[in-house]
């Protein structure tokens, strides 16, 4: 039952029996696995794979994904639906949403993430990044190498509750909040947790006839949190966060989807849930590739602390205007998420019949579609030595020569990140603080950085570690 791919004239490289390509999903780094065919196929626009009987087709034509995922975007508007149980957290949310009520539900969130509404969030975001430095340097004192991924990890910790819960975490602390020790044991993606996520993935209909739940014990919790916070709002309370803005797009729902109700009991619940789900680990992972950069090359992190005391000196202190200018604070973050993407591979599925342009391959509904944005993200042919740290790449001056369709650490088109916009704004306030307080080296020891074994997200292993040495106040 392999054959599919044969049969349509597809390249494939030689699958296991029953687990076709299965192995690289379970065992080790996917990005690393999927990269050997990316490599040894390069000459191909797509390949297929298969997920046991499953088949995968693997776009890795900067064109052609352009295509399939902004130009013709009405063939492929869902990804694959997981999670799909009567009644849970996970059908509510927006990355689970497939068809129609995709559409719908995105169309009514859209505004929460406009960069007026973000503005209105800046403030609360410097507070926690104000929290950063100070416990970051606490942590430093004799010289102490500090971990900087469980620092950014307490920082959108608390960022993301204070946004999205509307509760203050305090994680920036000695104590181990119970929000923060929920988030802790719901993102050990270790083991038996591992496996089970991956068998809910690929095998949801089996998943659920054994009876095994989506909604692990701490959704529940978080969700149940969010609930108490959305009855005090219902009642007047404001924050200018994104429950706050959340219950205004509920209230305009009938405008943007007139005669459609979008918004039932969970909805909301369930999107605050998504935004730490989805928003926790990736920023925390992004900020502490970025310092970890940033120590590994003195010259880049002189340039970046001259831009940023620059702003300051013109603005009087870090405010919303001065960080959407700061073109090497954003060169810096983008580069670093060019060279190790939070999210590596990205999928599609067909929803409507599609012929591949210049091919006669037949695409049906159902059939999955993924981007393998580290290995683009690598590709020496569109980012020559891609292995090195070259922030001026992104400097607007060379932004000219990047092929389109070969950096994407938030995905692309319609159904790229809906809170892009929210999480550079939250690295950059983050590095930003970060840089202005203190002097960043790597710790002795700590040179090589390496990563956890994943399927899903790309994370260091065992932390970013650190000294922090602060600097005077001008
Ligand atoms: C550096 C941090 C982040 C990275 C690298 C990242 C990356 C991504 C990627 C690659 C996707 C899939 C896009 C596609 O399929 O084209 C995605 C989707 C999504 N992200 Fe993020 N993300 C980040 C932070 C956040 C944050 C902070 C939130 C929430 C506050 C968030 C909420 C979402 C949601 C809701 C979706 C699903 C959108 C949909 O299906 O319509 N992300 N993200």
């Amino acid at each position: 039952r392999h054959n599919y791919w044969a049969s349509k004239g597809v390249v494939s490289p030689p699958a296991l029996p029953f687990i076709g390509h299965m192995k690289y999903f379970v065992i080790g780094q996917r990005w690393i696995s999927l990269n050997k065919f990316y490599r040894e196929l390069r000459n191909h626009k797509f390949y297929g794979l298969y997920e046991f009987f499953n088949p995968v087709l693997v776009i890795t034509d900067p064109k052609l994904l352009k295509h399939i995922l902004v130009k013709d975007f009405e063939h492929f508007v869902d990804r694959r639906r997981f999670g799909d149980q009567e009644g849970s957290i996970m059908t509510e949310m927006l990355g689970n949403k497939s068809g129609e009520e995709w559409k719908d539900l995105r169309a009514v969130m859209t505004p929460t993430f406009s960069s007026g509404k973000m503005r209105s969030m800046f403030h609360l975001i410097c507070e926690k990044a104000d929290n950063l430095v100070s416990f970051s340097l606490k942590n430093a004192v004799n010289n102490r190498p500090v971990d900087m991924k469980d620092m950014f990890g307490r920082f959108t910790m608390d960022t993301i509750a204070s946004c999205a819960f509307g509760i203050e975490c305090n994680s920036l602390s000695d104590s181990k909040p119970v929000f923060a020790d929920k988030a802790g044991q719901f993102f050990n993606f270790h083991g038996l947790k591992a496996l089970k996520m991956t068998f809910m993935i690929v095998l949801p209909k089996l998943y659920n006839f054994l009876g095994f739940k989506v909604d692990d014990p701490q959704i529940e919790f978080f969700a149940n949190l969010s609930k108490k916070n959305i009855e005090l709002r219902e009642k007047g309370e404001r924050r200018g966060d994104f429950l706050d803005l959340l219950l205004e797009a509920k209230a305009s729902e009938n405008d943007i989807r007139p005669g459609k109700k979008v918004f039932g009991e969970q909805t909301l619940v369930a999107q605050s849930v998504l935004f730490l789900v989805a928003g926790y680990d990736t920023t925390a992972s992004a900020l502490a590739f970025s310092v970890y950069n940033i120590a590994r090359h003195p010259q880049y992190q002189h340039q970046l602390r001259q831009e940023l005391q620059e702003l300051v000196k013109e603005h009087g202190s870090i405010n919303y205007q001065g960080i959407m200018e700061a073109k090497y604070l954003d060169a810096v973050l983008m580069e670093t998420l060019r060279l190790y993407p939070p999210a590596t591979v990205g999928e599609r599925m067909c929803t409507k019949q599609y012929k591949i342009p210049g091919t006669d391959l037949i695409l049906n509904p159902g059939n999955l579609i993924q981007f393998p944005m580290w290995s683009i993200h690598h590709d020496p042919q569109y980012w020559p030595e891609p292995k090195e740290f070259k922030p001026d790449r992104f400097l607007p001056q060379n932004r000219g020569s990047i092929i389109s369709f070969t950096h994407m650490p938030f995905g692309m088109g319609p159904r790229n990140c809906i809170a892009m916009r929210f999480a550079l704004m939250e690295a950059k306030v983050a590095l930003a603080q970060l840089i202005l307080a203190t002097e960043l080296k790597l710790a002795p020891g700590h040179e090589k950085l390496e990563f956890e074994d994943s399927p899903f997200l790309m994370r260091p292993k065992g932390g970013v570690m650190l000294l922090l040495t602060p600097l005077k106040k001008e």
